[in-house]
């Protein structure tokens, strides 16, 4: 009924792009911001402009990660290296965290005047998992997850949330790193073996493959199955909903 081995009594999900359709919001607003990054740095030091590829490049280095560690891995990937500045940067500051503030200022423009849509097969599936008595968390690198459980109303489905201001609470390693479904786990009480990982990311099921989870299921929402069991997924479906026709 819910696709999952036997054993599993937990499931935690991802929020962008598993439970609500804010990865391309993400995505969207990182492009417009290291666009603008790169060709101002072009023009200043005459080096050619290369932009932001939404496809590898969000992938690979940005999907998943905290804000900072998406800002610092990118521009690694290009030779940047800029000092890290402290996450309350103003947003036009040349620093890490400058940057990902950029990008924040954005994210929350365009949340704002468009809204957040939910995954109808993912709400219906929460459901499921829920009405089958398995525990629920949200394990999200997002400082934004919050404020988007809440206005969705998916807050109520959840007992518990890792999101980026828990782990820089707590001092947990971002994904590619298990922390945050480990310690989304032990919240809940139960062992990685007996959670599965709902993730969309590279570095989200690369975690859940570190982490030693008991099942972890990729959500291809972009073309990249392969990838996805490359990284860690036991298993890959476009949209949780296929785990219902499950038996
Ligand atoms: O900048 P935020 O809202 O804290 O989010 C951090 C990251 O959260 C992840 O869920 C997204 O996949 C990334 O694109 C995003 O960069």
């Amino acid at each position: 009924m819910l696709g999952l081995p036997d054993g599993v009594t937990a499931c935690l999900f991802d929020l962008d792009g598993v439970l609500t359709q804010t990865a391309k919001v993400h995505n969207a607003a990182w492009k417009e911001t290291f666009d603008a990054y790169l060709r101002d740095r072009a023009e200043r030091t005459g080096e050619p402009f290369r932009p932001f590829d939404s496809g590898d490049d969000y992938n690979k280095y940005v999907d998943g990660r905290p804000r900072a560690d998406g800002v610092r891995t990118f521009l690694g990937s290009r030779g940047i290296s800029l000092p890290e500045g402290t996450p309350d940067d103003p947003p036009d500051v040349e620093t890490i965290n400058g940057i990902g503030n950029r990008k924040n200022e954005l994210l929350l423009r365009h949340i704002r005047e468009d809204g957040v849509e939910v995954y109808e097969g993912s709400l219906a599936y929460l459901k499921a998992v829920r009405a089958s008595g398995l525990r629920r968390a949200v394990v999200s690198a997002s400082a934004n997850c919050r404020d988007i459980l809440t206005v969705t109303g998916l807050i109520d489905e959840v007992e518990v949330v890792v999101d980026g201001i828990v782990a820089r609470r707590d001092n947990l390693r971002g994904k590619p790193h298990p922390d945050t479904f480990l310690d989304a786990a032990k919240l809940l009480g139960v062992a990685p073996s007996a959670a599965a990982v709902f993730e969309d990311a590279l570095a989200g099921v690369e975690a859940g493959r570190a982490g030693d989870f008991g099942f972890v299921v990729g959500v291809d929402r972009v073309g990249q199955s392969d990838a996805l069991y490359k990284h860690g997924a036991h298993v890959v479906v476009r949209d949780l909903s296929e785990l219902l026709e499950n038996p």
